[in-house]
């Protein structure tokens, strides 16, 4: 996979593309100031004029918070985007007040869980950082997007960050599939909630199949700007095909159901010996695994500490976990 197929997938390119195939999404640049924000470790919560929550600082300033009884000195002042924010709260409102978020490539679906609807639906600005701040995906399109390429030696291309905001639309996990292209060959299509089983997909195999290969062969196939490539769709309850989302066609996209030396090597075995694309679901019960994203999760007493109405939960927590520090240190050291 080369750098240019990976700056090829970004949201801002594809989208003009796609656009009456897809769910309805405004792209906002994405300041200095906020990426900085972004990356920075220390705060955990912003306090904006859009939100009421409070700002709470994380562990690594605990140095600046004074611990005292009086617990109101435990707040901190969070940074402020006056403009950004008034132009993103404009973005949400246009797209009917509750946004699904994305940067260039990546949704921050490792950090669901922190939220207090446990999803990914934003109505503010506040929700949207909670939710970037927390994910290790965000971070990735920040800091290493070109990782897994082939052509490390060649110079990264210069990337404008961008905020992307895709109306919220209730997608049904058993609607969705991935579908792989290679050399403009539709190869193979994986269902993408592939820890489950869906008895309609069984039922269904040879309806859903053959609305994906349209769906390509009506809009997605030459007009991309690669002949390798993976695509995601949605497939809603009128059996209307909707694209969801582009990815490179190489192993920093999950290849699901398939593996990628299989998908590589031409999809010999997956499309060779038979006129369209393999087609994988999960056929029982047996083989249900755990989510994927479980393992990105922390104690929900931490989240419900993080995240809960009282903050001052979160400063005891601290606290505690201060003095736990300073007997450890204290036994380490018994001379002092
Ligand atoms: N507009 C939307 N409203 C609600 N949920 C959405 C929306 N768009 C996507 N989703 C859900 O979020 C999931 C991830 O979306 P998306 O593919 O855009 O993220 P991603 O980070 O690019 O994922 P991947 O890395 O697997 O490609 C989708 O599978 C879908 O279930």
């Amino acid at each position: 996979m080369k750098k240019e197929q990976v700056v090829h997938c970004q949201f801002s390119v594809w989208y003009p593309i796609f656009k009456k195939h897809t769910i309805k999404s405004l792209v906002l640049p994405l300041p200095q100031n906020v990426i900085d924000y972004l990356l920075d470790d220390g705060t955990l919560v912003v306090s904006g004029s859009d939100h009421n929550s409070q700002p709470i600082q994380t562990s690594d300033a605990e140095e600046d918070i004074q611990w005292s009884d009086d617990e109101t000195t435990a707040t901190a002042t969070a940074p402020e985007f006056p403009e950004f924010t008034s132009a993103v709260l404009e973005a949400i409102n246009a797209l009917g007040g509750r946004v699904f978020p994305k940067l260039n490539w990546s949704a921050p679906r490792d950090a669901n869980w922190i939220a207090l609807n446990s999803s990914l639906q934003c109505c503010s600005l506040s929700d949207i950082f909670l939710l970037f701040k927390s994910s290790d995906f965000i971070t990735h399109d920040l800091t290493q997007p070109f990782l897994q390429c082939s052509d490390q030696d060649s110079p990264d291309p210069v990337i404008s960050y961008e905020l992307v905001l895709r109306k919220w639309s209730e997608l049904i996990p058993g609607g969705e599939f991935r579908c792989f292209v290679k050399e403009n060959k539709l190869i193979a299509i994986s269902q993408r909630d592939y820890t489950q089983y869906y008895q309609h997909i069984l039922k269904q195999e040879e309806q859903i199949s053959q609305a994906i290969q349209e769906f390509f062969s009506q809009h997605v196939q030459y007009n991309f700007l690669d002949e390798d490539f993976v695509f995601d769709v949605y497939r809603d309850s009128q059996g209307r095909v909707w694209l969801i989302d582009l990815n490179p066609f190489g192993e920093v996209t999950d290849s699901l159901l398939f593996s990628w030396d299989e998908l590589m090597s031409g999809g010999e075995t997956a499309y060779q010996q038979q006129e369209g694309p393999a087609f994988r679901y999960t056929t029982s019960e047996v083989t249900v695994q755990p989510s994927p994203c479980l393992s990105y999760r922390i104690p929900r007493d931490f989240v419900d500490l993080s995240t809960g109405e009282d903050a001052f939960k979160l400063v005891d927590f601290l606290k505690l976990k201060k003095s736990q520090q300073e007997e450890s240190e204290e036994e380490e050291n018994p001379t002092q």
